[in-house]
């Protein structure tokens, strides 16, 4: 049944979304991995080609904390005139010193969230026509335990007043769990067969903490080795929200350990879900009420 169904990975070039991206390929899916090395890219490409797996993998350049790089990554995909099944946005950056995108966002706002949230409503109208009733299409965010201790600050959201790299992280991850509720309530409303999870992945052994202070790196080092997953046990959930039968059909939740969960409250208050997702047309102009129809 994957045999064939197109997938995006954004991240795809290593941690959880390679092995994700090597997962959907080993199902007989067409992975395209979306990343902003080409370096790292080919070289994930080569290794999962060397597996010989039923599928087929590629890599196209995206960078996602550039709204012209998201947009360019759109239109090459589109010319391509591929179906797209599923998308996971995973892609992510944690703990990043104070710094802007190319378009003057705080970077994980920017690139964890506004990034993806823009990707996905330029490729909605390809996952709209790819999917069926009763083979939906899918779309998987990967969000964050931190979530639950994020605050969104409506009237700061790119923390100019005060930054702090932890609480900027935990926003990001925050405004994408509202994001794929507010989503999913729109195509459920539209009757659109397309559903859309966000995920939980729980701590794991990547390069996401290379950006812990020096002293936190050290104890950190024998303490993931331990307590940490890895990778492949990482991207389990995200694999399960992506590809499993269970999960035809099944939208809006939110999983952890491949089970239901709950989020934050904050993140079930549907005022500020429509809240953010105005700005957030607003910050990548995009028009708000072009959305859902097409
Ligand atoms: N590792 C954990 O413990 C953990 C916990 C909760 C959530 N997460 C989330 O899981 C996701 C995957 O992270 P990971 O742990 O595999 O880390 P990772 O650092 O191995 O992977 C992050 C990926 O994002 C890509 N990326 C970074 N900047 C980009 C940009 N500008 N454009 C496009 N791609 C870019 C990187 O190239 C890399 O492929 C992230 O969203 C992260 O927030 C991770």
């Amino acid at each position: 049944k994957q045999i064939g169904r197109v997938a995006i990975v954004t991240g795809g070039a290593k941690g959880m979304g390679y092995e994700t991206a090597r997962h959907l390929t080993s199902l007989g899916m067409h992975v395209v991995i979306a990343g902003n090395s080409e370096e790292e890219g080919l070289a994930a490409v080569r290794k999962i080609r060397e597996e010989n797996s039923k599928g087929k993998v590629e890599f196209q350049f995206l960078d996602l904390s550039s709204l012209k790089s998201v947009r360019q990554f759109v239109r090459m995909f589109k010319d391509r005139r591929l179906p797209l099944h599923i998308l996971v946005n995973n892609a992510g950056v944690m703990l990043v010193p104070e710094r802007q995108t190319e378009d003057g966002f705080e970077l994980h706002f920017g690139l964890n969230y506004l990034g993806h949230f823009l990707l996905t409503n330029l490729l909605l109208d390809t996952l709209k026509q790819s999917g069926s009733h009763d083979s939906c299409a899918r779309v998987v965010t990967v969000s964050s335990a931190t979530h639950y201790v994020g605050v969104l600050n409506l009237e700061d959201l790119q923390s100019r007043s005060c930054y702090c790299a932890h609480g900027a992280y935990a926003q990001s991850k925050l405004a994408l769990v509202l994001f794929s509720y507010h989503l999913q309530q729109k195509l459920t409303a539209g009757g659109f067969p397309v559903t859309v999870n966000v995920v939980d992945p729980g701590m794991v052994n990547t390069d996401l903490y290379q950006n812990l202070c020096s002293p936190a790196q050290l104890v950190k080092r024998p303490v993931a080795w331990l307590l940490f997953r890895t990778p492949a046990e990482g991207a389990s959930t995200a694999i399960y929200a992506a590809a499993s039968p269970t999960m035809e059909g099944v939208g809006g939740c939110y999983l952890y350990n491949g089970q239901r969960a709950q989020s934050s409250i904050i993140s079930y208050d549907e005022d500020l879900q429509a809240q953010l997702w105005r700005q957030s047309c607003t910050l990548v102009s995009f028009p708000v009420e072009d959305y859902g129809e097409n």
